[in-house]
């Protein structure tokens, strides 16, 4: 990328002043980067009246590593393009884009700071009664329309090209499938841990079911993902959702997404072991967590359902009964996807400040046993829940 250069606030300000196209010609702009992600940079340009856009810029590297993570700038692209793809077929919950530069590897968008980032308000205890409908819709409306169902032979393919990610996706496979499982250099957990870790690592039942997961994950391409629904990637406030950074996105698993979201909601479950000592309020928390978890797996299956009653191209994959075989399928992944998630926040290199934030060592400890032990009887007995009330069954029966 001849013409990439990595922008300070000066820079950022002045690439969109002279665009002319957010603010008045003679607006007073103020220039703030405030990116707390693992890899980018993320700018806020506001003018005197508070009217603000938010400026991403891809760094050449992993930022949370520096420079000896070098990283494509390519992430930059296939952002802002899967931002577009979901949000042409889901606009309310897509973050909007409002201009993007390939060769600057950056993509204008939306200011959402009027909400919030979901992980620390769960952090808080804060719930929100339209999170779990509004991601089921986002979840299911984005992996139908980029699946088999929907897209033809010949655009389904086009659009795998266009969407392939071998460098994101490589992230992903060494963070989730690989090192917790190994030696990793990587891999991050206090020494008091250790002996759980090995007895993990140690388990040869439980190596053969990552491997079909990282296997899933590898070689089925179903539809364009998201590729990386954590906590941190979604907004939310007492009304809507909006979904950010799917720079992980790539055609794979559907039920990688479901998985990584339910995933996040059993760590904040598990972490509140530790961040609400009232028992009553505690539960309470606990109990809009796995409502939450219940209603978006079903919502997700209904939604999809419908869709596919009525919208179904492909004439083969129309046969009475196939979508719902395929949809008891997709949640069947996403449990054991669930479990690797829990496992990889636990021990790998990114964990998660539901965890982290815990100030106690003790009481930090005894969540970082649950979430462990939770991930690996997730990932081992996910290939028994054969549908969406078995698969809800499983996950209560693992945190009781
Ligand atoms: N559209 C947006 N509006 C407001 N803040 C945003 C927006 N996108 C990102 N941010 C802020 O920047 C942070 C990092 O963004 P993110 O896309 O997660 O970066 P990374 O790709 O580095 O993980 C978010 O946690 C959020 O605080
Ligand atoms: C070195 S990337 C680690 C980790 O970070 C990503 O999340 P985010 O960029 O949203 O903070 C992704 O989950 C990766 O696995």
């Amino acid at each position: 990328m001849a013409d990439y250069i990595a922008f300070d606030n000066e820079r950022a300000l002045n690439y969109v002043a002279q665009l002319n196209e957010f603010f008045a010609p003679n607006a007073q702009l103020t220039c703030n980067e405030f990116g707390d992600g693992n890899l980018n940079l993320v700018f806020r340009i506001a003018d005197e009246s508070g009217n603000s856009i938010i400026l991403k810029q891809a760094l050449p590297y992993a930022r949370c590593v520096g420079e000896s993570w070098p990283l494509t700038l390519d992430r930059a692209r296939i952002e802002a393009a899967v931002l577009e793809k979901h949000g042409a077929v889901c606009e309310p919950y897509t973050a909007k884009v409002l201009h993007k530069n390939t060769e600057l590897a950056l993509t204008i968008l939306e200011d959402l700071g009027h909400m919030a980032i979901l992980r620390g308000e769960l952090n808080q205890a804060t719930t929100f009664p339209n999170l779990g409908s509004q991601l089921a819709n986002y979840l299911a409306t984005t992996s139908f329309h980029y699946s088999d169902f929907y897209l033809t032979p010949a655009e389904k393919k086009a659009l795998v090209i266009e969407f392939t990610n071998p460098e994101l996706c490589a992230i992903t496979e060494d963070l989730f499938f690989d090192d917790p499982y190994g030696t990793s250099l990587r891999n991050n957990y206090p020494a008091t841990l250790e002996s759980e870790v090995k007895k993990l690592q140690q388990n040869t039942e439980l190596h053969i079911k990552v491997a079909k997961l990282k296997q899933l994950f590898l070689s089925s391409p179903q539809s364009l993902l998201h590729g990386d629904v954590h906590s941190g990637s979604i907004f939310v406030d007492a009304q809507s959702t909006k979904v950010i950074d799917p720079e992980f996105a790539f055609f794979g698993p559907i039920g990688f997404d479901l998985g990584s979201f339910i995933g996040n909601f059993l760590l904040n479950y598990c972490a509140q072991n530790a961040r609400i000592s009232e028992i009553p309020k505690r539960r309470q928390m606990q109990t809009y967590l796995l409502t939450t978890i219940q209603q978006v797996i079903n919502e997700f299956a209904a939604t999809w359902l419908s869709l596919a009653k009525a919208h179904t191209r492909d004439l083969s994959l129309q046969a009475p009964g196939y979508a719902e075989y395929f949809v008891n399928q997709i949640i069947k992944d996403a449990l054991g996807f669930a479990g690797t998630e829990l496992v990889r926040r636990t021990i790998g290199l990114a964990h998660v400040s539901d965890i982290d934030g815990i100030e106690d060592d003790a009481a930090r400890l005894q969540v970082q046993q649950q979430t462990l032990v939770l991930g690996e009887q997730l990932v081992l007995h996910a290939e028994t829940a054969h549908d969406k009330e078995s698969a809800f069954n499983l996950i209560i029966s693992l945190v009781q």
